[in-house]
């Protein structure tokens, strides 16, 4: 066995030799090569149309690279006979005398151990040099395949380059691969189709001035293709050798085959971490007083004017305001939240506006920038608003009237382009009254105001409490007395109470169902909705019907809708289960 061939080679090589023995063959037989007639061959390039156009241009390509060399590169269909052949004069007749050219037919069953017939079957590159060839006939070769699929992953052909072993060069393996990898992604390009594919669109533009790395993984992680791009970050010598990514790199796969037997995958610098702002899908809210805000809130988001939220806390006032960022046409741009109240009142012009440096005691040395323009040309969240001092309000009013800013020890202003949502817990109006918050600044900021319903008023806490202990907890449940706890409670925190609350008790209940026992409320206890008080139903807020529908909802949402383990979890039998449904006209969405 040759020396330039790899482990993996060597035992794919191997077994072809066996088999080629099964079968009768010796290497010194005479190779009888059939080769199919003009109207054939025409047949077989109709059936492989598609890959045949996009391959031309490929190998034509190739051609100028190789002018001196000899050689002669093929393409053949996934039933190995080859469809297509372009080779170099000085070795055309030579490549004619052994039967590589169109019509003939080079899967092992004809050809004996050879690139074609094993990348064919092996669905592998692979490299075939001199007397690894079956026949002797063929043992003055080297020659190099790897195979060709579509964007399915399916098997349609291969790519062979053949040349004298005296020609050979150690670029011949890694030249078929990229050839199969251009030709290969010109294929799944050309399938409009799959989402995924335009990233490789975008990747190919891209190839000529800032290359993508890209590489070819088999099943075992081995490389067995990569570009030029690729084996600068990897090393040259990669082809063959287990992918580990390097430090600094993150992988992105391109295309993952049926049966995993390769996938494409692209190597790019570790992206420097972005904060994740929640989207609108992340409010969860079944009952009309929450729809009714989110509604609002994604027609808000295609506005430029300032936003109002007001809510008790735990509402889910900073979760809109992200989300009303994220839908907006700024969302490509900083999202900036500020705790009003958690700023002293001394820093918060510093705060919001920055400073030059030296501005003041403990001041960094540099200077700062404020949170305004750290939110420029994005959103700035301006969180529990009711609680900012008068002469904060003040200096907030102007920066919001005339769009500019001055940092602290500076004289010169600036111009920023933020939006303002702002938040507040307090009844403004309130507030205004009592003269702890100005009304010119509150008519500024109200461009648009929402107000989140406390818990307490809203009627989907069954399915809002489901939802959240799937975040929680995959495997936990709720019983139905807990569940009705649960609508017994005040809610003084709201969904972040509720969130707590739910934690805690899947820790509790060890990923199991949730009794009311493991629902522990750490205030707003009274006699009558402590769960040891008086067992279950002694209180309802919701009708036992309604009750048993949210019940049933909730057990076949938890199970994925497997009736029996839904009806095993409820204590019922499948009958009653399905008598239910019918009752309730419930049925898979
Ligand atoms: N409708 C909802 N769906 C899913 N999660 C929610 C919902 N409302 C609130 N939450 C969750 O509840 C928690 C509290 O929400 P958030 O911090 O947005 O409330 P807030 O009103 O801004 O509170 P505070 O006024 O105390 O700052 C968060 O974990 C949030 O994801």
């Amino acid at each position: 066995m040759s020396s330039v061939v790899y482990s993996h080679e060597f035992e794919m090589i191997r077994e072809s030799w066996q088999r080629c023995y099964a079968q009768g063959f010796l290497p010194t037989d005479s190779v009888r090569g059939q080769v199919l007639s003009e109207s054939q061959i025409r047949s077989l390039q109709k059936d492989s149309r598609f890959l045949l156009e996009h391959a031309i241009p490929v190998f034509n390509s190739l051609f100028p690279l190789y002018k001196q060399a000899e050689y002669i590169a093929v393409l053949t269909d996934c039933q190995g006979t080859i469809i297509h052949a372009v080779s170099t004069p000085q070795f055309q007749e030579l490549a004619d005398s052994i039967y590589m050219r169109p019509g003939a037919n080079w899967l092992e069953d004809t050809m004996g151990t050879n690139a074609m017939g094993v990348t064919l079957r092996e669905k592998k590159p692979v490299l075939v040099y001199g007397e690894d060839h079956f026949y002797q006939t063929n043992h003055f070769l080297a020659c190099a395949a790897s195979p060709i699929f579509n964007a399915q992953g399916e098997l349609i052909g291969a790519v062979n380059i053949s040349c004298r072993i005296e020609q050979y060069t150690s670029s011949l393996l890694p030249l078929v691969t990229m050839l199969a990898d251009t030709l290969q992604n010109r294929l799944l390009l050309s399938d409009a189709h799959r989402e995924h594919l335009f990233t490789l669109r975008h990747m190919e533009k891209l190839e000529n001035e800032h290359p993508t790395p890209l590489l070819t993984l088999d099943n075992e992680q081995r490389i067995v293709r990569a570009n030029r791009a690729a084996e600068r970050i990897i090393g040259r010598d990669c082809l063959g050798k287990e992918f580990r990514i390097k430090e600094g790199y993150v992988m992105e796969t391109i295309s993952d085959h049926s049966q995993k037997l390769w996938r494409s995958i692209a190597i790019r610098p570790r992206p420097v971490s972005k904060q994740k702002n929640y989207v609108f899908d992340d409010i969860f809210g079944t009952c009309p007083t929450i729809t009714r805000v989110k509604q609002l809130a994604v027609r808000a988001a295609s506005m430029e004017m300032p936003l109002l939220l007001s809510g008790e806390s735990g509402t889910g006032k900073e979760l809109f305001a992200q989300s009303i960022h994220s839908a907006s046409a700024r969302s490509d741009q900083p999202f900036i939240a500020v705790n009003c109240s958690a700023i002293p009142e001394d820093l918060v012009e510093s705060e919001l506006f920055g400073y030059e440096r030296g501005a003041f005691t403990g001041a960094k040395a540099d200077g700062s920038i404020g949170k305004f323009e750290a939110a420029h040309n994005g959103t700035l969240f301006l969180d529990e608003i009711g609680d900012m001092s008068l002469r904060a309000q003040a200096a907030l009013l102007r920066a919001v009237q005339e769009k500019v800013i001055t940092p602290v020890g500076s004289v010169k202003s600036k111009q920023v382009n933020v939006r303002i949502i702002a938040a507040t817990h307090k009844h403004l109006p309130d507030e205004i009254r009592s003269k702890r918050f100005r009304e010119d600044l509150y008519y500024r900021l109200k461009g648009i105001q929402l107000t989140l319903p406390p818990l307490r008023k809203r009627s989907d806490i069954g399915a809002l409490s489901t939802y959240l202990l799937r975040k929680i907890d995959d495997d936990a449940f709720l019983s139905h007395d807990a569940l009705s706890y649960l609508h017994r409670h005040s809610w003084p925190g709201n969904v972040r109470e509720l969130n707590s609350i739910l934690s805690q008790a899947a820790f509790l209940a060890d990923g199991g169902i949730i009794e009311p026992m493991h629902l522990q409320w750490e205030q707003d206890l009274t006699e009558e909705n402590t769960p040891s008080s008086n067992g279950a139903g002694a209180y309802h807020r919701q009708s036992l019907e309604e009750t048993e529908k949210e019940t049933i909802l909730r057990t076949l949402d938890t199970t994925r809708w497997n009736i029996s383990r839904a009806a095993q979890l409820l204590q019922v039998s499948r009958n009653t289960l399905y008598r239910k449904l019918t009752e309730y006209g419930f049925h898979r969405q």
